[in-house]
């Protein structure tokens, strides 16, 4: 199989393989991304042949139109305040199953549906995994636009690279589902990428960085050799 074919299987083993985590009559958040893209479509099918009931809360526009597609049922993030269960992609996970998302600047939205929900598990495959966050992926930082010059410069104070990510297909920035712009921002591969974190939630016209610490129980890693799923649990 060719490696872009081989991946586009593993991201549907693991995205049907957590649609097994959901039961009847759960309330679950529903990431964003290619990944999540096949976990919600296994739902439909559940909701479909084995008339599944769930309520889907998507921490994306993107994931609530394919929701309505699929005749999945949702809430509003602001509805809700506790879930059963969030799934969701990442961009590296290390062995504690930390994260980097925000790869599609749905981090915030995400981080929030996250945290609500008694379990949260990642779907990924196996390439995104990394003994050290922000060794391949640039860190997203969701900012309101008035604070951009002065979040950028803060930022580089911190040592960061930001750049403001560009739109596809679309004459300037991303614009987030929140009205927000993205930073990516590249750091020194040693650097403490918690310590940032805590210092950036502290910065004014920040609204949400990619960091997901202490969050995830659990991923599920689709694996090339073998096209299998591995399950991950977070350390003790
Ligand atoms: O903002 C987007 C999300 O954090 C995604 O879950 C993340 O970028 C992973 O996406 P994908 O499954 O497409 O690699």
């Amino acid at each position: 199989m060719k490696s872009a074919e081989s991946n586009k299987e593993l991201k549907r083993l693991v995205g049907v393989a957590a649609a097994g985590l959901v039961r009847d009559g759960m309330v679950c958040g529903i990431g964003t991304g290619s990944t999540v893209v096949f976990f919600i479509e296994e739902l439909g099918r559940r909701v479909k042949e084995d008339k599944l009931r769930l309520t889907g809360v998507p921490t994306s526009f993107q994931s609530k139109l394919l929701c309505r597609k699929y005749n999945i049922p949702t809430l509003e993030i602001q509805d809700c305040a506790e879930l059963d269960l969030a799934v969701d992609g990442a961009d590296e996970v290390d062995p504690d199953l930390n994260a980097i998302k925000g790869g599609g600047a749905a981090h915030t939205r995400e981080k929030v549906v996250a945290a609500m929900a008694r379990e949260f598990v990642l779907i990924i495959d196996q390439s995104k995994r990394v003994e050290r966050l922000g060794t391949a992926f640039p860190v997203p930082v969701e900012v309101i636009p008035s604070a951009l010059q002065f979040v950028t410069a803060r930022l580089r104070a911190l040592g960061g690279e930001p750049e403001l990510r560009m739109g596809v297909r679309k004459d300037g920035p991303v614009i987030t589902d929140n009205g927000g712009m993205v930073l990516d921002v590249r750091f020194d591969p040693r650097t403490d990428l918690r310590r940032i974190d805590q210092e950036l939630h502290v910065l004014p016209g920040v609204v949400e960085t990619g960091l997901f610490y202490d969050l995830a129980k659990r991923a599920l890693v689709g694996r090339a050799d073998g096209m299998t799923v591995e399950t991950l649990e977070k350390r003790a």
